[in-house]
């Protein structure tokens, strides 16, 4: 039996379980937000649909009937949107509390892994940046956000459990996860996607919806007095602020014809995990129509220009032409929806796919007027700093900087 109460839930049985020790051998979908922690195994039925408008709306109502009040769809949404979207729902689903709970305590034995190989490309990521601000000057684009892969092979399979723990406590406010992803065809490992996301894409809970844009960002020093002053330089960049308001004016034109009122601040404000600093906007509305699902205001809103570019169109066909890899499964959206169309969807960043030893793991950065190359290469490397640390790697930083 699960609780609800003010927008967080969790059953009364979990309280105070460790929820760290209940990531198992068959965990399918872990996502720890501020309200809760969903820990799923196994996965009793898998539902995939179009990826369009009319069948996110009409999933809903497949979903009232195919789910008990204390289940959950989950999924984690790609990138790209000509694929079909694949949701599960797991075999069993436990609802504890939020994972942050359990990482006040400073003493986290470290996580040790070893590299066996190391593939970079930084050459390339530049020379994208590049050819970006030519699209950008020639009046094509006014934003792009362009990303970079980092291959790893381990000495062993990820420690997910530890790994996530390390995750939570370097990013405390934000949105842990791991999930299952499905097999490629003619591959028999099976593949894990994991991350510590500081961006929340939409929750709703029951007639309220909340999206937290984050756009225009800086690496942290490691001092709280830079820190201070790197945060006010933040807000003060044009360069920045510009950035941010073309991910909050998406976000608001998204938004707009599903809301009744929406509260958008008139200033951004700076967010912080670990490594990094970010302007943020969190943007607060109530729905006319109580009954739409999450999974149609995500479709209204997915690929912001935190995660894109704009215009949209030209900027996604951009980043096919500039990006030597696939994304799959960065820059999308992973999250949960329930038999109410409640949910929460944080955007796939500060990730890693891994595929028995081998890890690929992924950090962009938004380009406009006024970016350069090496900025935006700095930026990534510190973004993918985060997970470095989680995996007990920190020695790569040096590489990826390079
Ligand atoms: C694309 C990433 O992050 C996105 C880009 C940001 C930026 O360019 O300032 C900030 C937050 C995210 O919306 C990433 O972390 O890989």
């Amino acid at each position: 039996m699960s609780t609800i109460t003010q927008g967080k839930r969790y059953d009364a049985n979990d309280r105070g379980e460790d929820v760290f020790s209940a990531v198992g051998e068959n965990l399918s979908y872990y996502f720890a937000s501020p309200g809760q922690t969903w820990i799923g195994e196994g996965i009793r039925e898998s539902i995939t649909i179009p990826w369009n408008k009319q069948s996110a709306a009409e999933l809903q109502n497949t979903l009232a009937w195919r789910l008990a009040p204390s289940e959950l769809a989950v999924g984690a949404l790609p990138f790209e949107r000509d694929a079909d979207v694949a949701l599960f729902v797991p075999e069993t689903l436990r609802c504890m509390l939020p994972a942050a709970e359990f990482v006040r305590s400073l003493l986290i034995p470290p996580v040790t892994h070893t590299i066996e190989e190391c593939r970079s490309d930084p050459a390339c990521f530049l020379e994208g940046v590049e050819q970006a601000l030519m699209l950008i000057e020639q009046g094509a684009l006014s934003k792009i956000v362009l990303s970079r892969a980092l291959d790893l092979k381990l000495d062993r399979e990820v420690a997910l459990a530890a790994v996530l723990k390390r995750l939570t406590q370097q990013n405390r406010s934000g949105y842990t996860y791991a999930l299952q992803l499905p097999f490629r065809e003619g591959e028999q490992t099976p593949r894990t996607l994991f991350g510590a996301s500081p961006e929340l894409l939409i929750s709703r809970h029951g007639n309220h919806v909340t999206s937290n844009p984050l756009a225009g960002s800086l690496p942290r020093t490691g001092c709280p007095i830079q820190d201070q002053r790197r945060a006010t330089a933040l807000l003060a960049s044009d360069k920045d602020r510009r950035e941010h308001a073309i991910v909050v004016a998406a976000v608001e034109e998204a938004l707009r014809p599903y809301c009744a009122s929406l509260v958008v601040p008139a200033q951004p404000s700076v967010v912080f995990t670990d490594s990094m600093m970010h302007l943020s906007t969190r943007i607060a509305g109530t729905l006319t129509r109580p009954h739409v699902s999450t999974l149609e205001l995500v479709y209204a809103l997915h690929p912001t220009p935190a995660v894109c570019g704009y215009p949209t169109e030209p900027a996604r066909r951009a980043i096919k032409a500039l990006e030597p890899f696939d994304r799959g499964a960065f820059t999308g959206a992973i999250g949960w929806l329930d038999a109410k169309g409640n949910g929460e969807w944080a955007v796939t960043i500060r990730c890693a796919e891994s595929a028995g030893r081998a890890l690929r793991l992924f950090a962009g950065a938004g380009i406009v007027a006024g970016s350069t190359p090496q900025q935006e290469l700095a930026e990534t490397s510190s973004k993918l700093r985060t997970m470095l640390v989680a995996l007990g790697v920190e020695q790569l930083l040096e590489e990826v900087w390079r």
